[in-house]
């Protein structure tokens, strides 16, 4: 049976929740497929238990919700679920769970987009025709974890950050957490906070900032330009951290805002890590080069023994993997071929959300963006 409506929209994140929102808004008929069995899944199952939005409230809403004023200005990520969970109830969004899907492909002829998904709760393959396509599977689909030789051998515990919860299991015991992005810096710092021998794996160079310093730039970026805003940050940051240089944290020549939205590389928004390494709480360790047993052995020669390897190593875009023919909108890795902010629109009605490499704010700016667009050419085609 084939399941004919205007609009497919892949993906039940906050992406897919705000566009499904904005074309209820313009009463344009739409359908979410969403592989998980839950909107969110991204917060409520790959995200750790001391994890809280490090963005201030007003660059983390959905369209048409700002949080309201008694909200704390960072959000607890428990409060970020909830705040969802009233915007898919307050604008009627109605997502088909338990739909992965393996295809899109455009007919040209009939102008249409077909859609096979996978119900995995019946294991029946449902296909779904549509005009318009919008792409909101996430710039973090994946687990990315790199290959290191040896490591079939390690016979202690190896996961990515997206299954780590919190370091009550760790106390006493020596953990290896591989990236200094945000996840891996506040993982280490929780492992610390739990008494476990926390040591984290530095690089190449970052940015470390306070979520009020990033806040102050994101405020700035309204109305002055990015690399005037990075340099006062950047100040900013040297006067608060000091010189971390000689625990192997050095900063970028490029400054942290040209990074992310070049990159989509966020700069860390530290919570005590660095305080740890300075006391000595963690222990910093250049790249690693092989495991075996339970060593580690680094590009400096030495090697230390451990108990668990958490690796923070980031995610990636799995769009391509489906989206079998499109030569404009996104590229092999499955990010946009097209700079922000003319990154979000394709051909034969394709579009994606959540991709601009901005966070929340971004993707909500993509959705408004996208429906507008979707009413404009449905208008022209009636
Ligand atoms: C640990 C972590 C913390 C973050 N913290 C912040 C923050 O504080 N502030 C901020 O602005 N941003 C933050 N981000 C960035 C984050 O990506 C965005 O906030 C937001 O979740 C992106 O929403 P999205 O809908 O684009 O993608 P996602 O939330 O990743 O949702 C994509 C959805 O698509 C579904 N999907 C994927 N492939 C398929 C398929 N083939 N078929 C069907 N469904 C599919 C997934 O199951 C998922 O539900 C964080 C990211 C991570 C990983
Ligand atoms: N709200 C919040 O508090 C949080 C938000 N986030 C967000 O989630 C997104 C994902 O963050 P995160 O999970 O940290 O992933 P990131 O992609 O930001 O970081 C990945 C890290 O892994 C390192 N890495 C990758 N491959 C290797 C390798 N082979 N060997 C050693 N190190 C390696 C990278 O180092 P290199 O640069 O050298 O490649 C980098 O430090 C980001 O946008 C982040 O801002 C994450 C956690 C908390
Ligand atoms: O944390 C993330 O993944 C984000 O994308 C949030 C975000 C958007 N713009 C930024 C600029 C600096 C630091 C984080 C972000």
């Amino acid at each position: 049976m084939k399941n004919e409506v205007a609009v497919v929209i892949v993906g039940a994140g906050p992406a897919g929740l705000a566009t499904s929102a904005c074309l209820n808004l313009l009463s344009i008929s739409n359908i979410i497929l969403e592989r998980e069995n839950c909107c969110a899944s991204l917060w409520r199952h790959r995200a750790y238990d001391r994890l809280n939005l490090h963005l201030a409230k007003e660059f983390c809403h959905l369209p048409h919700m700002p949080h309201p004023p008694t909200a704390p200005t960072f959000i607890p990520k428990k409060d970020f679920i909830q705040y969802l969970e009233d915007y898919v109830s307050h604008f009627d969004v109605k997502p088909k769970y338990c739909r992965m899907v393996e295809s899109a492909a455009f007919d040209g002829k009939a102008k249409r987009w077909c859609v096979m998904a996978t119900n995995s709760e019946s294991g029946v393959a449902e296909e779904y025709s549509c005009r318009f396509l919008v792409v909101a599977t996430g710039e973090n689909s994946k687990e990315f974890i790199p290959d290191v030789p040896g490591l079939e051998s390690f016979n202690g515990e190896v996961l990515h950050s997206s299954k780590y919860k919190s370091g009550s299991k760790y106390s006493g015991k020596a953990v290896l957490v591989v990236g200094c992005g945000n996840s891996g810096m506040e993982i280490a710092y929780d492992l610390a906070n739990y008494g476990a021998k926390s040591s984290i794996l530095v690089r190449s160079p970052f940015h470390v900032l306070t979520k009020e310093i990033v806040q102050l730039g994101m405020t700035l970026l309204k109305s002055s330009p990015r690399n005037m805003v990075d340099d006062l940050v950047l100040s900013l940051g040297k006067l608060h951290f000091g010189d971390m240089s000689k625990y192997g944290i050095v900063s970028p020549s490029k400054g942290p805002f040209y990074l992310k939205e070049t990159t989509g590389k966020s700069p860390v928004i530290d919570v005590g890590t660095l305080k740890k390494i300075e006391s000595g709480d963690i222990q910093v360790l250049p790249e690693l080069k092989r495991v075996d047993g339970n060593e580690a052995i680094f590009a400096n020669g030495n090697s230390h023994r451990f108990d668990a390897i958490v690796f923070a190593t980031g995610y990636r875009s799995t769009a391509r993997k489906w989206l079998k023919e499109d030569d404009y909108l996104l590229n092999q890795d499955g990010m946009p071929k097209h700079d922000f902010p003319n990154h979000w629109k394709g051909k034969n009605g394709l579009y994606c959300a959540g991709f601009s490499r901005r966070g929340l704010a971004g993707l909500s700016m993509d959705a408004q963006n996208v429906a507008n667009d979707i009413k404009m050419c449905y208008n022209n085609e009636m």
